[in-house]
């Protein structure tokens, strides 16, 4: 979908963060949000399903019912939007222009579903891809963490293998990340944003 409405919002650059589920998308972008809230703003999806111990409606994602996500796609109001592990997921267009009216760049959290869909806007984001070490690693990571049921733990393996080879076509992706040491992979990160934010002129130091 192209949409004039976010064009015209448009500030610097935003970046799309994805990759498998558990690889450490979150994790990442909680230390880059603690370390840099005056220059990057968190894009808030809005999902169906239910809000984990510690989330906050509105900080991590709007939760919302199936019926109020449909309404809201049907009205135009999403970006983009998708099914994942049996939840709807979406960015609405005021989550994007929420941040970019602030002049913070504007860090989108989705699946390989939404990269897909961003591409055929205007949005024009950096797309940085997540990856785990290997499968097991994200497996151990998504069991340990004790989000999921077993049947969402395996759906979401199921997405990270396809997920994995979505990652290797060329040009979908700007900058690879392989979350092995936290500290070296939140060091790649800050350095790939660097770049962007000396591109875009919003300096971080
Ligand atoms: N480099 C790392 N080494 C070890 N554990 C990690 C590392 N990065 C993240 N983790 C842990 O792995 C688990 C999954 O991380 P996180 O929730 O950030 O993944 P995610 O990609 O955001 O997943 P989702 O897409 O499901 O939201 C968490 O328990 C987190 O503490
Ligand atoms: N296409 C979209 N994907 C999204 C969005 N918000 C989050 N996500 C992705 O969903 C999965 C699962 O997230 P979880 O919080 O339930 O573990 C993960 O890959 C996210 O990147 C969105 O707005 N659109």
């Amino acid at each position: 979908m192209r949409d004039s409405a976010i064009k015209a919002m448009a500030g610097p650059r935003p970046v799309v963060l994805s990759g498998p589920s558990g690889a450490g998308k979150s994790t990442l972008l909680k230390k880059l949000m603690k370390e840099y809230d005056s220059v990057f703003g968190f894009s808030v999806s809005h999902t169906t399903r239910n809000p984990r111990p510690g989330e906050e409606n509105g900080r991590d994602y709007h939760y919302v019912t199936r019926e109020v996500m449909q309404a809201g796609i049907d009205n135009g109001d999403f970006i983009e939007n998708a099914e994942f592990s049996g939840n709807m997921y979406g960015t609405s267009k005021a989550a994007v222009q929420d941040v970019q009216a602030k002049n913070l760049i504007c860090i989108l959290d989705i699946d390989m579903q939404g990269v897909r869909n961003i591409k055929r806007t205007d949005l024009n984001p950096i797309y940085i891809s997540i990856q785990p070490p290997s499968m097991e690693i994200l497996e151990k990571r998504l069991r340990d963490r004790k989000t999921e049921s077993e049947e969402s733990l395996q759906r979401r393996l199921r997405a990270a293998r396809v997920d994995m080879e979505f990652s290797k076509e060329p040009g979908v992706f700007d900058v690879i990340i392989v979350n092995d040491v936290l500290e070296e992979s939140y060091g790649q990160l800050r350095n790939a944003l660097l770049e962007v934010s000396y591109r875009t002129q919003t300096y971080i130091k």
